[in-house]
């Protein structure tokens, strides 16, 4: 992508701006036709530092020049004042508070981490799929002591959540609710941040357990999948928003999550039942798939992928070293679409943990922001 745009550039700061989240955003944001990097947040271990000189480098792509030699701020929201947009990669045991120190100074914040997913006034968008539950920002505003006029914070979701709803929402939108889903993911090591899972622990090796992921696949799918909708009390004269979480069509989940000894790439292995009877056919589900727009596409959002489910026929597809990089990870990838003895349809899914899972859903969002008028341009 070329910066190409006919708009004032965006300034934006990325917080987390060294780990594994900030460097995939400062390879895309480089490059980015409407947002311009401002400023750069880590630890203080970084502060105070040339990004070169903090960062540990561990993108395929070339550190942009641009970066090299703006000085690592501390996490506070002053260096960041002029910044329409700030994104996210901090680490969870810090970005509760740091992110809501930057939203109480009226900054626009689109965080990875998972410390407001379940605040009931903080939308948990998945950019391909709900970004209607943006709407939820002016109450989110609105109810903060003082009130905001610009700052908020949006999350994007856990990233192998975010890989299997994309599918699950398309499948949603052409045959009615999910009644049941089993998912079974096989979790690529960059996942866990760097260094993350010591390579004697990872190598030769499968590890069937990732400390709270099971439950953020199963909680944050209900949250994004479902609804939102007006309460009938008021505040102050407001009408109030909730999410539904699936409920008026109840939605179970079993996921089992596993690590596995693969660089970037998360694939999942999904089975699900439909409410409508009789369910649809492979054929029907495979294309429903690739048919399937989202919304962040047609309105013309740079970082949304052209295609945003690429559905594989080959049956040994999709395999995260051939198809992470398809379409610069903003997409998803799925393959293998059959029945299901035991429920309806089970396929396999693939995407890059650190892009659509991460970074790209982030920005995305905010292009999404823009383009609604909710971030100032
Ligand atoms: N990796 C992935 O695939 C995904 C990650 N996420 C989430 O995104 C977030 C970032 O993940 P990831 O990039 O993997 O993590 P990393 O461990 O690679 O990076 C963490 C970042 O947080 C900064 N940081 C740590 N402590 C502090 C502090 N006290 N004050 C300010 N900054 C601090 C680090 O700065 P420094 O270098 O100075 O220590 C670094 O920039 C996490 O919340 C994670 O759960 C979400 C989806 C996918
Ligand atoms: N836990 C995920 C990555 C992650 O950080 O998720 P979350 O943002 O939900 O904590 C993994 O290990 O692959």
């Amino acid at each position: 992508m070329q910066r190409q745009s006919d708009r004032p550039p965006i300034k934006v700061g990325i917080l987390g701006a060294t780990g594994t989240v900030g460097q995939r955003f400062i390879t895309l944001l480089s490059v980015h036709p409407w947002f311009t990097i401002h400023a750069l947040g880590a630890s203080s271990r970084s502060a105070g530092k040339p990004y070169a000189q903090a960062v540990n480098w561990k993108q395929i792509a070339y550190m942009p020049s641009a970066v090299k030699d703006m000085v690592v701020q501390e996490c506070v929201p002053e260096p960041f004042a002029e910044c329409a947009i700030v994104f996210s990669g901090l680490d969870a045991d810090v970005a509760g508070d740091i992110e809501a120190a930057f939203r109480s100074a009226d900054l626009a914040v689109f965080s990875n981490a998972k410390n407001f997913r379940r605040d009931p006034h903080v939308p948990l968008v998945v950019p391909l799929v709900n970004p209607s539950h943006l709407s939820i920002l002016r109450q989110q505003q609105a109810l903060h002591s003082p009130p905001l006029e610009k700052g908020f914070i949006v999350t994007n979701a856990n990233c192998s959540t975010t890989a299997h709803v994309i599918p699950l929402h398309a499948l949603e939108a052409e045959f009615g609710p999910i009644d049941t889903l089993m998912v079974t993911t096989l979790q690529a090591i960059s996942g866990a941040g760097y260094p993350g899972v010591p390579s004697l622990d990872i190598l030769d090796n499968v590890v069937p357990y990732i400390s709270g992921e099971e439950e953020k696949l199963e909680w944050e799918t209900r949250k994004i999948l479902g609804g939102i909708s007006d309460i009938d009390s008021s505040e102050g004269g407001r009408v109030l928003q909730e999410f539904d979480m699936h409920a008026q069509t109840p939605l179970k989940i079993s996921a089992s999550c596993n690590r596995v000894p693969v660089t970037v790439g998360h694939m999942m292995n999904v089975s699900v039942k439909f409410s409508r009877r009789p369910p649809p056919s492979p054929q029907q589900v495979s294309e429903a798939l690739q048919a399937y727009r989202s919304e962040a596409q047609l309105q013309g959002c740079p970082s949304a992928p052209v295609q945003t489910i690429t559905v594989h026929d080959e049956p040994d597809r999709p395999q995260p070293r051939m198809d992470r990089a398809h379409q610069d990870g903003a997409g998803v990838n799925v393959g293998r679409v059959r029945q299901c003895p035991v429920l309806d349809i089970k396929f396999v899914v693939l995407a890059d943990n650190v892009s659509i899972g991460a970074a790209t859903s982030s920005i995305i969002n905010a292009e999404v922001a823009v383009l609604k008028g909710i971030v100032a341009s």
